[in-house]
C-alpha cells in the first residue's frame, strides 16, 4: 500500500534553554550542517556554540511560542491533518530533528501497511543541510528499520508552476493596500562552501556573479540558483518590476562566509537608498517559523524601521493554506494513481 512522509525542520520541545540545548545538539552536529571532522565539529558546536546559543535561541522562542506549541510544529500538524482530508492513502508527519521523530512517522506508515512512500521534504530548494540531510536520515532508518520499504523522494519545487502560482497569489493578496517601494525576497542563509561541495561538476558555482544564472547541471544541486529561480519565477507570474525585487539571506554563524547579501544589512541600507515601504517575502520555508516569525517580522522590521524605513510588512508562509494544501495534494494524488512526481 502507498502512504505519505511528510518531513521538515523539527523544533524545540519548550522554549527553555533546558530544551533548546539537546534540540540544538541533534542538529548542529549533523554533519551536513556543520560540515567539519566530527572532531573539530564537537569542540565548535559543544565547546563554543551550544555554551551560550541555547539561552539566546530560548528567549527567541518564547517571543514565538503559541499556547499549541512550537508554530512550526503547530502548523505542520495542521497541513498534515489538512492533506488527510483530501487523500486517500495514510500520511504521517516526521521532523529531522527534535522529538517527532522520523523513525515514529515511518512505524506509524508501517503499522498501517504501507510499503511503497513518497518523502516529501517540506523545503522548496535543495540544500545539503535540509533536503539532502531529510532524505538521507529517512534512508537510513527505512534500511535499518524496514528493508522492504520503498522510498520515492518528491523533488526540490522551486520552480513547479503551481507552486509558484500559490506563492504569487499568496504574495499579491498580501500586498493589497500596501503601497510598497520594494519587496525583499530572504532566503534561509547556508554557508558559500556548501554551495561548492554540492556542485557536481567542481567547477561551475564559483558565486561570483553570472553563474546562477548560466545554465548548468549544477543547479539541481545549488541552493543560491535554485533561490533565484523562485524569485524569477514569482516576478514573471505577478509581472512585478525588475527594480523592486532583490533577494538576501538571513541567518547565518559568525566565522564563516555565508551567502549574500545579509538580510539584517539590507534592512539597514534600504533606507538610505530612499526604500521606505518594504515588504519581505521567505520562501525558503512553507511554514513560518522561528526564523520568520522573530527573525523577519519582529527583529527585521526593528532594525528596518532603526535605519529610517517606515512601513514594513511581513508576507506570511503558505502554512496550512487551502490553496497549498490543494497543491500537495494533487501531487499526492497523481503519484498515488499514476507514480508520476510534479515537474
Ligand atoms: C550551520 C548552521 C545552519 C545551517 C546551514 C542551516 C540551514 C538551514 N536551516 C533551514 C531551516 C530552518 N532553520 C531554523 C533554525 C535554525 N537554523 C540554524 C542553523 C543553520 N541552519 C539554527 C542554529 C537554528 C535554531 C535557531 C537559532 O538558534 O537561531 C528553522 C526554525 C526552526 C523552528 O523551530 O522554528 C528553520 C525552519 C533551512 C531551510 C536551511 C538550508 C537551506
Ligand atoms: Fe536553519
Ligand atoms: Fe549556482
Amino acid at each position: 500500500m502507498k502512504g505519505v512522509l511528510l518531513v521538515n525542520l523539527g523544533s524545540p520541545d519548550s522554549p527553555t534553554a533546558k530544551d533548546v540545548k539537546p534540540y540544538l545538539d541533534e542538529f548542529l552536529m549533523d554533519e551536513r550542517v556543520i560540515d567539519v571532522p566530527n572532531w573539530l565539529r564537537n569542540i565548535i558546536v559543544r565547546g563554543i556554540i551550544l555554551q551560550t546559543r541555547p539561552k539566546k535561541s530560548a528567549e527567541a522562542y518564547s517571543k514565538i511560542w503559541w499556547k499549541e506549541g512550537s508554530p512550526l510544529i503547530v502548523i505542520s500538524e495542521r497541513f498534515t491533518e489538512r492533506l488527510k482530508e483530501h487523500s486517500e492513502i495514510p500520511i504521517a508527519l516526521g521532523m529531522r530533528y527534535g522529538s517527532m521523530t522520523i523513525k515514529n512517522a515511518l512505524q506509524e506508515l508501517n503499522d498501517k501497511g504501507v510499503d511503497e512512500v513518497l518523502l516529501v521534504p517540506m523545503y522548496p530548494h535543495y540544500a545539503m543541510s535540509s533536503f539532502e540531510t531529510v532524505v538521507v536520515k529517512v534512508m537510513e532508518e527505512q534500511e535499518q528499520l524496514f528493508p522492504k520499504m520503498k522510498v520515492t523522494t518528491l523533488p526540490p519545487f522551486y520552480k513547479n508552476p503551481e507552486y509558484i502560482r500559490v506563492l504569487s497569489e499568496r504574495i499579491a493578496a498580501s500586498l493589497e493596500g500596501f503601497d510598497y517601494d520594494h519587496i525583499l525576497f530572504s532566503y534561509h542563509g547556508i554557508p558559500e562552501r556548501h554551495i561548492r561541495k554540492s556542485d557536481p561538476t567542481n567547477f561551475h558555482c564559483k558565486i561570483d556573479g553570472k553563474c546562477c544564472q548560466t545554465n548548468s547541471v549544477a543547479h539541481h544541486t545549488c541552493y543560491r540558483h535554485q533561490c533565484f529561480d523562485t524569485t524569477e519565477s514569482v516576478k514573471a507570474y505577478l509581472n512585478l518590476p525588475a527594480d523592486k525585487v532583490s533577494n538576501s539571506f538571513q541567518s547565518r554563524l559568525p566565522n564563516d562566509p555565508w551567502l549574500k547579501p545579509y538580510t539584517d544589512f539590507e534592512f539597514e541600507r534600504f533606507p538610505k537608498e530612499g526604500i521606505k515601504n518594504l515588504a519581505v517575502i521567505t520562501p525558503a520555508f512553507v511554514a513560518d517559523c522561528l526564523e520568520t516569525l522573530e527573525e523577519i517580522a519582529m527583529e527585521g522590521q526593528h532594525q528596518f524601521q532603526e535605519a529610517g524605513g517606515e512601513g514594513y510588512k511581513h508576507i506570511p508562509c503558505l502554512n496550512e493554506s487551502d490553496s497549498w494544501v490543494n497543491v500537495v495534494a494533487k501531487w499526492v494524488k497523481d503519484w498515488q494513481e499514476t507514480g508520476a512526481l510534479p515537474a
